[in-house]
């Protein structure tokens, strides 16, 4: 019977949580086993992991049968192994190591140079079986394995029995497909304050990159042609703003070489989470390092701002301040906090909205304190939207009941502040069949700049995730 792996979807985390429990089972008798059984995976972790596109599944006939999930916490340039699991009754047919292989392989992909796991030295299809898929055991005292050998004494794992293994990932070749993220963005709060002789608005907001997005695969190509894989739903590939954005690179730089861009879509397209700009941004800054065209960043926001006021803030890759249309930044660090994000499915027109008699177009300019002090929290646009599209107006009301619920720029989907990913975890968990809910941790520096850094081989700007 046929195995193939696929990228994991939300509907599959309850089974690859059954998985875990089975293959667990096959640790009785052994001194681990305790610390093993009393540590089922949190079911809403696996999800935010799911989301993030971390893990994989190994499908036969339409069940899942064994999964991967990489840990990107470790810091600089090496990925975790966090979990691989068979189901037992499918052990011994070389479906663990097909995984793990693809893993190793979207790692690669993405700019990582080693992987890293904890298992135990002792069991057969542990340490061994890792020895043969070309991982060798490391000192313990690598800092890259501070976090997880502390982790591993909180679970009570057998100290002595634990070993750390590592294996090299080769850099890519030039012609081989390279994969980069495009965070999703939150406006968490939003004034209309003038309108611009061009017809553009003067708004003020603050943009609050998120660890969660979208996921590009670039390839450089030797003919100079732009193409586009795959279907984007509503948008041809000439008009698609990364296809734009690589030409305008192209024609700025002067560039001879093109690029395939394939895009997979998380980001809801129209929800007011800069999905599309992001992917602009993401190309701008990933083919100007494939190409080696050497812009500076300023000039990479430039045409950046050429493609859509919310471009640059993604090319700068900090959570931000912003004025003018959205391209004057200063860069904030905020405190850690998570958001559930929730999509209503309702694709809200952005230039229809800024059309609108109703809007707030000539509000009070704001400062930075009254926005740390809480006083400045509004959306401009959240009453305009609310009396147009009910179903935006329903997910409002539902997500305040759990406490300040706010619009993200014009819509459609919208989000809740909380202080810790449980509480995040636990209302997306309640959120009702309609809708779609995310929940997603905000990152100070951007997931687009610690993949850029990996791919120069420079230190890493800051972790991105914040853990509560
Ligand atoms: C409202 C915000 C807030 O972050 O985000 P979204 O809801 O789109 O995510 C942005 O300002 C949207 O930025 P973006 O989506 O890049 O807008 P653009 O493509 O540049 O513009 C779309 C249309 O909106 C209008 N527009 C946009 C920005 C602005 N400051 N004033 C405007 O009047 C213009 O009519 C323009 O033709
Ligand atoms: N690569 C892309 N991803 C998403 N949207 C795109 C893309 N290219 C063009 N678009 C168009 O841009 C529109 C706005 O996109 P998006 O950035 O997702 O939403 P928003 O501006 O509300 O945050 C989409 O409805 C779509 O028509």
């Amino acid at each position: 019977m046929t195995v193939h792996i696929e990228r994991a979807r939300p509907s599959q985390v309850d089974a690859l949580c059954a998985i875990e429990r089975a293959a667990v089972q096959l640790f009785r008798g052994h001194p681990a086993w305790r610390a093993y059984a009393a540590m089922a995976i949190p079911p809403e972790l696996l999800h935010g992991a799911v989301a993030r596109g971390l893990v994989w599944v190994a499908i036969e006939q339409d069940e899942p049968v064994g999964f991967v999930w990489l840990d990107d916490d470790l810091g600089g340039d090496a990925v975790g192994i966090g979990e691989l699991d068979v189901l037992p009754s499918h052990g011994r047919r070389g479906i663990g190591a097909a995984l793990l292989e693809h893993a190793c392989a979207w790692a690669r992909s993405a700019g990582y140079r080693q992987v890293g796991l904890g298992t135990l030295v002792d069991v057969p299809w542990n340490a061994p079986f890792y020895a043969k898929h070309g991982f060798a055991v490391v000192d313990k005292r690598d800092p890259t394995f501070a976090r997880a050998w502390e982790r591993d004494r909180e679970n009570g794992f057998p100290d002595d029995l634990r070993v750390f293994m590592s294996r090299p990932l080769s850099p890519l070749a030039a012609d081989e497909w390279s994969v980069w993220p495009a965070p999703a963005k939150l406006n968490l709060f939003l004034r209309i304050t003038g309108r611009r002789p061009d017809g553009y608005h003067e708004l003020q907001t603050v943009f609050r990159l998120l660890d969660w997005g979208d996921e590009l695969r670039l390839r450089v190509r030797a003919d100079g042609a732009i193409r586009r894989h795959g279907e984007l739903p509503g948008v041809p590939a000439d008009e698609d703003i990364t296809v734009r954005a690589a030409r305008l690179l192209q024609a700025r730089a002067g560039v001879a070489l093109g690029a395939d861009i394939g895009i997979d879509k998380r980001i809801p397209m129209g929800g007011g989470l800069g999905g599309g700009s992001s992917d602009a941004a993401t190309v701008l800054v990933a083919l100007n390092h494939l190409w080696g065209a050497g812009l500076d960043e300023d000039t990479l926001a430039e045409l950046g701002r050429q493609l859509g006021a919310d471009v640059p803030v993604f090319v700068r890759g900090r959570s931000a301040w912003a004025e003018g249309v959205g391209e004057l930044l200063t860069p904030l660090d905020l405190p850690r906090r998570h958001y559930v994000v929730l999509d209503p499915r309702e694709h809200v027109p952005t230039a229809a909205l800024f059309q609108a008699p109703e809007l707030t177009r000539n509000a009070p300019r704001a400062t930075i304190s009254s926005f740390v002090s809480g006083e400045t929290a509004e959306n401009a646009f959240e009453p305009v939207v609310r009396a147009r599209h009910p179903r935006v107006d329903a997910a409002l009301g539902w997500l305040g009941g759990f406490g300040r619920a706010k619009l993200s720029g014009s819509g459609g989907c919208v989000f809740l502040e909380t202080p810790s990913e449980l509480r995040a975890l636990s209302i997306a968990a309640r959120c009702p069949d309609a809708w779609n809910a995310q929940v997603a941790a905000g990152a100070d520096r951007s997931m687009l700049h610690r993949s850029l850094a990996r791919f120069q081989g420079a230190p890493q700007p800051e972790q991105v995730r914040h853990t509560t």
